[in-house]
């Protein structure tokens, strides 16, 4: 498993790491690695962090009594340097790779995602598009861009490790930077296997994310 929070959550604004920040009472990390540390299936989290960050979150895991990160590894200017820098580290044959910044995946999506992953080799969460997409350019309306066939993808995202280690180096060769680990496992040509993913395991991203984030909470009677 790993978890990149080594992000600066620039869009976010909040003049600290999303992932520090308190939700529920408890920092967004910590909900996230809670859903993985009640799974059976995981046997240990890796945690990618900034060099700066690091002993802040160490304290946290600490504090938290949490017992499945076993490495915190540091990481790059990109979220796939991040994610590069922690599958080194990844002695299991499966791997799940999912946002720090995503604290409402479930464990029913979880264990369809490893089902998967394991008869697949990759797999990953997405829902359908609701809203019309446009392509613009320079303020104007470019195309109108069909939507039938249009996921929004989530993580966790599940990979044999030897299939994504494979893609990321050859991204890496190749200089090319994805905003999703499955789009380097499709540009070497393999399959990626979708699942209905859900449209609460949102990303906090932008502040509004936050308000999305407390409904969520609510509904789940934790507020
Ligand atoms: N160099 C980076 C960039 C991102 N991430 C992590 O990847 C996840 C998804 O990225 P995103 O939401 O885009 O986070 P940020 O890059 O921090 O956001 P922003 O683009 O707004 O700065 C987050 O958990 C983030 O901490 C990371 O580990 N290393
Ligand atoms: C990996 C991801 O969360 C899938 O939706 C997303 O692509 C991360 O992108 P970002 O640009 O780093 O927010």
């Amino acid at each position: 498993m790993v978890i990149p929070a080594a992000g600066q959550g620039k869009r976010m604004k909040a003049g600290i790491n999303k992932q520090l920040l308190e939700l529920g009472g408890q920092p967004v990390i910590v909900r996230t690695l809670k859903i993985f540390e009640q799974d059976e299936w995981c046997e240990g989290i890796i945690v990618v962090v900034s060099e700066a960050e690091r002993e802040r979150f160490h304290e946290l895991f600490q504090a938290f009594q949490l017992k499945k990160v076993n490495a915190l590894v540091i990481g790059g200017a990109e979220r796939q340097h991040s994610v590069y820098n922690g599958l080194k580290v990844a002695s299991s044959e499966l791997v799940l790779i999912h946002d720090g910044a995503r604290p409402f995946v479930t464990m029913e999506k979880i264990h369809e995602l490893v089902n998967e992953a394991n008869e697949h080799g990759a797999a990953v969460p997405a829902v359908p598009m609701k809203d019309t997409v446009k392509r613009v350019q320079q303020g104007f309306v470019k195309e109108t861009v069909e939507r039938s066939s249009l996921w929004a993808v989530q993580t966790p995202q599940a990979f044999r490790v030897s299939l994504i280690l494979t893609a990321h180096e050859r991204a890496k060769q190749e200089g090319y930077i994805g905003t999703d680990d499955a789009s380097l496992v499709e540009r070497i040509g393999q399959k990626v296997k979708i699942i209905e993913g859900d449209y609460r395991n949102i990303k906090l991203t932008t502040p509004d994310d936050l308000l999305f984030a407390e409904a969520i909470l609510l509904s789940k009677g934790e507020r």
